[in-house]
């Protein structure tokens, strides 16, 4: 700390501040991130995760990590300080002018390789919306606050049931869904969708209509001078079972948008397209040689997924443990049933101000803001009734809800080898991505940690 000047605050956010500093021994200005540190060990452990994720990614449409430290039950993060503010800001300022398609198709083709390369490295950022997205003084989109991000296969990542900030969170989270790679671009998605109108695709003046909206997936078309592509594009990022959307590949590679995105993505970050038959040799190969030897090995190392209640109705431990392995879950094609269901027996759960991007503002009414809610039941039901008093301005807040499985003493989660998802997929079938991740961030903690 003592090696910074802070020159001043930026602004306060969930966990904390945000300094603007700068390093004694030069001019070059950082943000700082000055997080207070939770008491109990689940909760420092969160607070952490953002500094791990950070300083994991290294791309030039990912806001860049300096150093993190620790000091005084605070956590400090430095890292690239963007002065061009961010999206939401930067959509404000516009002041109902719609951008130039030049200018969407650029920022859009960023953001998407900066996904991809939180994708790759299978690290789901769970937040993303236009806040959290931050421009440079060249106009150079980057994504930011890796606070709720997860890296998934940890055990505290797979509890947390939902996180996300509820006008861009995907109709799976709504019905009690794992987080997946296409729950990103659902949020993606979002922002896409508020660049090309400045309004949210899902406005509502309830949380009941909110809810309704994004799991039945229905918004005014986009203005009819933007090309079909991207007219394409939003439908396929909106289609309310995960598996239908595209993965970030698909977008940047083989959409159809991705002729238009081509020109925006520098010769070294075009993502390679493998021939067919190649991926279809190899998932055979593996399939038939490797598979069971493979399963055995990770059985014993990163594949062990902590068991939900949802997960044991679906796939009981003693069908994994005989080898026994119901198909995994199919998402439906209906709107969520358990939300409707809630919702049909729902009063109006709120029916505040029309919800604009400008919403966000107002987030500190209502809901208490000084921490990130934590609950400990299953949403919607729980979270709905949570919501009743709240205005709807509070969904453009994040929030992370913690399942809690009362059967099982903390620490000593029922663990299982989920088989099925060994098996190779194809690009557009890679949903749920999350049981290739070896990250044990508690390891990556003590790397970037060391010596303040
Ligand atoms: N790297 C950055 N460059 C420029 N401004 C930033 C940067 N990171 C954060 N900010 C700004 O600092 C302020 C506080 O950010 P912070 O991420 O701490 O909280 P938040 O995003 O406002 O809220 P939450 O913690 O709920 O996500 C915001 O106005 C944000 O735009």
């Amino acid at each position: 700390m003592d090696q910074y000047t802070v020159l001043k605050v930026i602004g306060e956010g969930s966990f904390g501040r945000a300094l603007l500093v700068q390093p004694k021994t030069d001019q070059i200005k950082w943000v700082m991130k000055e997080i207070r540190l939770p008491k109990a060990e689940g909760g420092m452990a969160s607070a952490r995760m953002e500094a791990v994720l950070l300083s994991r990614m290294k791309h030039p449409n990912i806001v860049a990590f300096r150093e993190s430290f620790e000091d005084d039950s605070h956590l400090y993060i430095v890292m690239e300080f963007c002065s061009g503010s961010d999206l939401l800001q930067r959509m404000q300022h516009q002041k109902g002018s719609l951008f130039p398609e030049d200018v969407i198709l650029r920022w859009f083709t960023q953001m998407s390789l900066g996904t991809m390369h939180i994708h790759d490295k299978r690290v789901l950022h769970r937040d993303l919306k236009s806040k959290n997205i931050f421009l440079t003084d060249h106009g150079t989109v980057k994504l930011g606050d890796f606070g709720s991000a997860c890296a998934l296969n940890s055990a505290k990542g797979y509890a947390q049931t939902y996180v996300g900030t509820p006008y861009y969170v995907s109709p799976e989270i709504w019905d009690n869904q794992p987080y997946n790679n296409k729950s990103d671009i659902w949020s993606l998605g979002c922002v896409l969708y508020e660049l090309c109108t400045l309004r949210h695709p899902f406005e509502a003046r309830s949380w009941k209509s909110l809810i309704l909206k994004v799991c039945r997936g229905t918004y005014t078309p986009l203005p009819s001078h933007l090309p079909y592509e991207l007219h394409y594009l939003i439908k396929q990022m909106f289609k309310t079972n995960p598996r239908d959307r595209p993965s970030i590949h698909t977008i940047l590679s083989s959409h159809r948008v991705s002729r238009l995105l081509q020109k925006y993505i520098p010769e070294e970050e075009l993502p390679k397209k493998e021939p067919k038959e190649l991926v279809e040799k190899r998932a055979n190969q593996w399939r038939k040689e490797e598979g069971e030897k493979v399963a055995m090995f990770l059985a014993q190392k990163s594949l062990l997924n902590t068991s939900t209640a949802e997960d044991t109705n679906f796939r009981t431990s003693s069908e994994n443990r005989m080898g026994n392995i119901a198909p995994r879950k199919r998402w439906n094609k209906e709107p969520s049933n358990t939300v409707l269901q809630v919702l049909r027996n729902a009063d109006i759960i709120s029916s505040g101000d029309t919800a604009t991007t400008q919403g966000s503002d107002s987030t500190k009414v209502g809901l208490q803001k000084q921490e990130r809610k934590q609950w400990d039941k299953d949403p919607p039901e729980r979270l709905l009734s949570l919501l009743e008093k709240a205005p709807l301005s509070t969904a453009f807040s994040t929030y992370i809800i913690h399942r809690q499985n009362n059967d099982v003493p903390d620490g000593l989660e029922e663990v299982y080898t989920d088989h099925y998802r060994l098996e190779p997929r194809s690009d557009d079938e890679d949903t749920d991505f999350e049981e290739d991740c070896h990250f044990d961030w508690q390891d990556e903690l003590e790397k970037i940690l060391p010596t303040h």
